[in-house]
């Protein structure tokens, strides 16, 4: 029986760079999943490459038809944007194991769904100093810099990942990414490898 591997983290912990190289390592030939979202699409993005790109009446109708794990809705200056992950065969856990990113309370929805069992978390943890210089340097190099969104987001991830939360979701398996980033994408390698022998 395969696995999903749900991997988290704070804002500029490294999961979508941790996340490239795992999907990467062949040897582990973990699956990805494409995430589903009513944002409209951007320049350089492909329908069912990304994301798959859906309005709100395609969003509701399944929403109705129970085929929704987990969803968050965001309040932007563009009006509400959802993203969701949909049960529309793609994760198969008969078929092999799954890699996706989420956050802590995804991740508890995803495991209500699938089970327990079937679904392990990969908390990815950064000390609040290193995770704020690595989000200044990433701010730095951006044309517009926009300080008080990271500010903003730094702030809501102390919230969204507390270690009460953390410790309700029963979320065990934490791996440091204090250091090179080698040595974290090593160690959950290792431990993926155990999981799934
Ligand atoms: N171990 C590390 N050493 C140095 N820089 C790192 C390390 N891990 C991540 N970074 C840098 O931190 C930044 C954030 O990494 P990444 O985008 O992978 O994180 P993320 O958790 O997906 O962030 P977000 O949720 O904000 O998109 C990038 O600039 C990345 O190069």
């Amino acid at each position: 029986m395969g696995r999903i591997f749900l991997l988290m983290g704070k804002s500029t912990s490294g999961k979508d760079t941790i996340y490239r190289e795992l999907i990467k390592n062949e040897e582990l030939r973990l699956n990805q999943v494409i995430p589903y979202t009513t944002r409209p699409m951007r320049d350089g993005e492909t329908d069912g490459v990304q994301y798959f790109f859906k309005d709100e009446q395609e969003y509701q109708n399944l929403k109705k038809s129970g085929k929704i794990i987990e969803e968050r809705t965001y309040h932007t200056n563009y009006g509400e944007w959802r993203y969701f992950t949909v049960d529309d065969g793609q994760i198969d856990l008969s078929a092999g194991n799954y890699l996706v990113i989420g956050t802590l309370e995804s991740y508890c929805y995803i495991r209500d769904y699938f089970g327990k069992e079937n679904v392990i978390p990969l908390l990815i943890d950064v000390d609040a100093k290193i995770r704020l210089q690595r989000a200044m340097h990433r701010e730095d190099k951006q044309e517009h810099p926009k300080y008080d969104e990271m500010c903003r987001r730094f702030l809501a991830d102390e919230e969204d990942f507390s270690e009460d939360k953390i410790a309700q979701a029963m979320v065990q398996d934490r791996f440091k990414n204090n250091g090179k980033i080698d040595d974290c994408i090593n160690e959950i390698t290792r431990y993926i490898i155990q999981k799934i022998g």
